[in-house]
């Protein structure tokens, strides 16, 4: 299959490679030094399932010159994603499937809005990996997971072809009965998490160890849940309590990457996480009190990354 990976980063990096090694034709849009490093000494995977050292089909930072497309994984950050759905449209042929591995609950409507919907199918990914250096991606702890499905939830003959494609590369695959309730769920634990670790410079263990702090990440995760409810997204009465679960099992010094990017002073996801509640609740009519404060404490921050002061 012709694979495009857009965007070469901690998920573009793992997936794709492990789709190279497995004898796919893979293109990694990548640029800068880390575009020029794959080029010149293909991509280094280190990974606790082990490290591939994989040279794919072609690394550009132009996907006009790749031809006869079969699947867009995209692997940007949330902001990037309205201007690579634009550089990608020219690229599509009618049969082209794209899937937003991002987080975030509206990336594929955001797809939707720039290129034809026939394409986009609904997807999501776990993982806990990381540029490490250029042309080097570290896989470091979290068995990876692609989620994925059509928008309408049939299981159509392309989604079981790439059930198929990403269990063939060994990678970890669920198609999603209901691929809603899998982007809000993952969407919910995200955001739960991301800008209250962020806000407290604390790890998930160290905010789980103070109940008022656990408090807090309880009510972010009730507001996130009522606003998923009001779109009509069909989250099960023990979603927040598994989510818990699962952030009791984390490692007590795990961060995620919204933390990790905000407390490096770079710009992050806290406007399609935190911000997007906000938003939505505003236009919804409903009182997200927690959500707000979390994300107007950062965004002074978050400008400030962002050179918009
Ligand atoms: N890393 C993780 O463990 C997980 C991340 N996610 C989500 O996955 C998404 C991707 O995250 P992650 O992989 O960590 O991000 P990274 O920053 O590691 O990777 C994104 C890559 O895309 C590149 N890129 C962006 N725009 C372009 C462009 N126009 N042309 C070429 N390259 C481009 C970036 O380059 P540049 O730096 O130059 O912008 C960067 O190398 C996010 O939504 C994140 O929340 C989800 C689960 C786990
Ligand atoms: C928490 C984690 C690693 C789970 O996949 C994640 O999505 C992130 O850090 O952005």
């Amino acid at each position: 299959m012709n694979i495009v990976i857009y965007g070469a980063g901690g998920v573009g990096g793992y997936f794709g490679a492990r789709l190279v090694e497995a004898g796919n034709n893979v293109t990694f849009i990548a640029r800068g030094k880390h575009l020029e490093a794959i080029q010149k000494n293909g991509l280094q995977l280190k990974s606790i399932k082990g490290d591939y050292l994989v040279y794919p089909a072609k690394a550009t930072s132009e996907i006009s010159e790749v031809k006869n497309i079969d699947l867009i994984l995209i692997c940007v950050k949330t902001w990037q994603l309205a201007e690579v759905s634009e550089k990608i449209e020219p690229a599509l042929n009618s049969n082209t499937m794209v899937i937003s591995l991002l987080n975030g609950a509206e990336n594929a409507s955001i797809l939707c809005g720039i290129i034809d919907k026939k394409h986009v199918l609904g997807g999501l990914c776990k993982v806990i990996s990381k540029i490490e250096d250029y042309g080097v991606i570290n896989h470091i702890s979290y068995e990876p997971t692609i989620v994925f499905g059509e928008l309408d939830n049939k299981k159509s003959k392309r989604a079981l072809i790439l059930e198929q494609l990403f269990l063939n590369a060994g990678i970890k695959t669920i198609l999603a009965e209901d691929i809603q309730k899998e982007i809000w769920t993952k969407f919910l634990f995200i955001s739960t998490i991301s800008a209250i670790g962020a806000l407290t410079r604390a790890t998930l263990g160290e905010m789980i160890a103070i109940p008022q702090i656990k408090k807090m990440m309880f009510q972010t995760a009730k507001e996130i849940e009522s606003i998923a409810l009001a779109k009509g997204v069909y989250l099960p009465e023990d979603t927040i309590e598994k989510q818990f679960q699962i952030i009791a099992s984390q490692p007590f010094d795990a961060t995620s990457s919204l933390q990790r990017d905000v407390l490096d002073g770079k710009p992050s996801e806290l406007e399609a996480q935190n911000g997007t509640i906000v938003r939505m609740g505003k236009e919804l009519g409903i009182p997200t009190p927690v959500n707000s404060f979390i994300y107007y404490c950062l965004l002074p921050q978050e400008k400030k990354a962002r050179n918009l002061n």
